[in-house]
């Protein structure tokens, strides 16, 4: 059985990179062209979650694990919470052509949903070269092209590909956010239940939501919480009109310090009215910026379901869900900043909390979604600590 390389004759899709190098394979999904900076994920699952993840605006993902597509699409694991999100990762590249979905919950094939949603998609790529050249030079921007006749303009696509403007200075959480705000009851999944539903008598969060994840507002509300969402661009007053227990910045794709331009005053604001403050991922970063610490863009990024991050208020280490590729400087945090978790891959700071506030944040995901659920436990501190508050 042939199924891993590219076919050598009668490409239906091709992936350029800015300095050229081209690759061919079998289009899937939408057809047309999509533009982006190639991450590699090394999640073994949970690709439904993964591309539709609003992190993933601007970014074409590149999936590490060879078969793709294998279980299908349910329709039902989908993360982007707010309709504006809808096509949060523009494009995918994949290793080995879809097969036939052999899942009870699958609904659709991988293909004809990712063509629905508008997903550029490209099989038969090396994958695993293309991580090892990422890792050894960084992020590259790209092009996927996916034309059945075959037909490409390389030169244009190269040209187009070195062109784009990048993520660096781009703030994108505008473009992904929820416009209205809105209540949110459903809970976690359970086998042979599916997603429950509760509204929760307990804490009142604000939710902010700069692209946030579904599974964020799930478990809070499998918390107990009442969750209400509010767009990026609600002001301080917006959200305290709201009467909040507690406020957690969401998730998010771009660079927190160009998103930082409207939401960092509001929670510094937060912070100096000591609202408890959870942040996730992008809302980790945009808080540590908030309290005075920098971030930086990341060569080859953390994306994946399986990073190793170390509790420093514990000891204990964690398996995570990553998704950034920014990252807050930790080797240079304010005094009134202080490191609670660090990535056993390389180092960096994956968690922090403030001396001078109520506030905390995690840079990779307690919610999983795809991954495991070790880190479950955050929300439950931060709940915990609010309802010590009380
Ligand atoms: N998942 C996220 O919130 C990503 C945060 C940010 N856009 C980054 O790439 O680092």
């Amino acid at each position: 059985m042939k199924i891993s390389q590219a076919p050598a004759e009668k490409p239906t899709a091709v992936l350029v990179l800015a300095d050229g190098t081209t690759i061919y394979g079998q289009g899937l999904g939408a057809t047309g062209e999509a533009v982006g900076e190639v991450c590699f994920n090394t999640a073994m699952s949970g690709y439904e979650e993964i591309l539709t993840d609003p992190s993933y605006a601007g970014q074409l993902v590149t999936f590490t694990f060879p078969h793709i597509g294998n279980v299908g699409v349910n329709g039902e694991d989908v993360e982007n919470a707010s309709p504006a999100a809808s096509t949060a990762s523009r494009g995918a590249i994949l290793r080995a052509p879809i097969t036939n979905p052999s899942n009870y919950r699958a609904q659709l094939d991988l293909s004809v949903w990712m063509r629905r949603r508008g997903i550029i998609g490209i099989a038969g790529v090396d994958t695993r070269a293309l991580t090892a050249l990422i890792r050894e030079k960084g992020m590259p921007h790209a092009v996927i092209a996916h034309s059945p006749a075959g037909q490409f303009n390389i030169e244009a696509m190269v040209k187009r590909a070195a062109e784009w403007e990048g993520l660096e200075g781009r703030d994108l959480a505008k473009d992904v956010t929820t416009l209205q705000s809105y209540q949110h009851a459903e809970t976690g999944w359970a086998w042979n239940v599916g997603y429950g539903n509760q509204n929760g008598s307990g804490p009142h969060i604000v939710v902010i939501d700069y692209g946030v994840k579904r599974n964020i507002l799930r478990r809070l509300a499998s918390e107990g919480c009442q969750v209400t969402v509010v767009s990026a661009q609600a002001s301080y007053e917006d959200i305290m009109d709201k009467n909040p227990d507690g406020v957690v910045l969401s998730n998010g794709p771009g660079d927190p310090a160009a998103t930082g331009e409207y939401s960092v005053g509001v929670i510094k604001q937060l912070i100096a009215n000591k609202v408890p403050t959870l942040g996730i991922c992008l809302g980790h970063q945009m808080l540590a910026l908030a309290a005075g610490a920098k971030t930086k863009k990341m060569a080859q990024g953390h994306h994946g379901a399986n990073h190793p991050v170390k509790d420093l208020s514990t000891g204990k280490v964690e398996i995570v869900s990553m998704n950034h590729g920014f990252t807050v400087d930790g080797e240079n945090l304010p005094d009134n900043v202080e490191e609670t978790h660090v990535s056993l891959f390389d180092g960096s700071n994956s968690g922090i909390r403030l001396k001078d506030a109520p506030a905390m944040s995690v840079q990779h995901h307690p919610e999983a979604s795809p991954g495991p659920e070790d880190s479950f436990y955050i929300f439950r501190r931060f709940v915990e600590g609010l309802n010590k508050a009380a």
